[in-house]
């Protein structure tokens, strides 16, 4: 039974690494609906790469360009939605989220996003000496943030894409 609440929209939010991009691509194809990802949505207007955009633009130039494209998908209908990472650092993208669909908050420890991102250059908030402390600084700051948002919070910790697409199901039809 759709909730009045719920427009049909599916956010997920989450660290680097908690699994948006995965386990929504998995999600939209089990429910039926088209799939998007803010990180590509920017890549393919820009023709850029992220570690690019920073380079050239700075964090912020990327957090602009982030607002514009939540701003633009969360007006879609009957969407799966992959944000940023750092997507809800923006309380204008907060609102956004709330109030377009239903938000999932994948979590995981620092340790094991760690364990999920450390082969993949792509991340330029983890080109560090250490990305372990980052990710703990980042879980910090974020986490109370993801909550805020949250409709659900998924815990992704030592369960695979498959197992959590299926306990996400069952929730989404319990609950919206
Ligand atoms: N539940 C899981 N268990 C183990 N590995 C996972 C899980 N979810 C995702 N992964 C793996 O972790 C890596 C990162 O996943 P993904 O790119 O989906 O994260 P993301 O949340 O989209 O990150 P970003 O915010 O950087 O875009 C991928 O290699 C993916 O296969
Ligand atoms: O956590 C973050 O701030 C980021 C996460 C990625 O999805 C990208 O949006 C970018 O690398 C920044
Ligand atoms: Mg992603």
């Amino acid at each position: 039974m759709p909730g009045m609440k719920m427009p049909g929209n599916f956010f997920l939010v989450g660290l680097m690494g908690a699994g948006k991009t995965t386990v929504g691509r998995a999600l939209a194809k089990a429910a039926g609906k088209t799939f998007y990802d803010s990180d590509h949505e920017i890549e393919a207007k820009t023709g850029a790469r992220i570690p690019t955009i920073f380079e050239l633009e700075g964090e912020n130039g990327f957090r602009q360009r982030e607002a514009e494209a939540i701003t633009e998908l969360t007006q879609l209908k009957n969407i799966v939605l992959a944000t940023g990472g750092g997507a809800v650092l923006n309380p204008l993208n907060r609102a956004a989220l709330r109030r377009h669909g239903y938000v999932i908050y994948l979590c995981a420890t620092p340790e094991e996003l760690y364990q999920r991102t450390c082969h993949d250059k792509n991340r330029p908030l983890l080109q560090t000496a250490d990305p372990k402390a980052r990710l703990s600084e980042l879980f910090a700051i974020r986490d109370p943030l993801y909550r805020e948002v949250a409709d659900l919070v998924m815990d992704t910790s030592q369960q695979s894409v498959n197992s959590l697409l299926q306990l996400l199901l069952k929730e989404l039809e319990r609950k919206t």
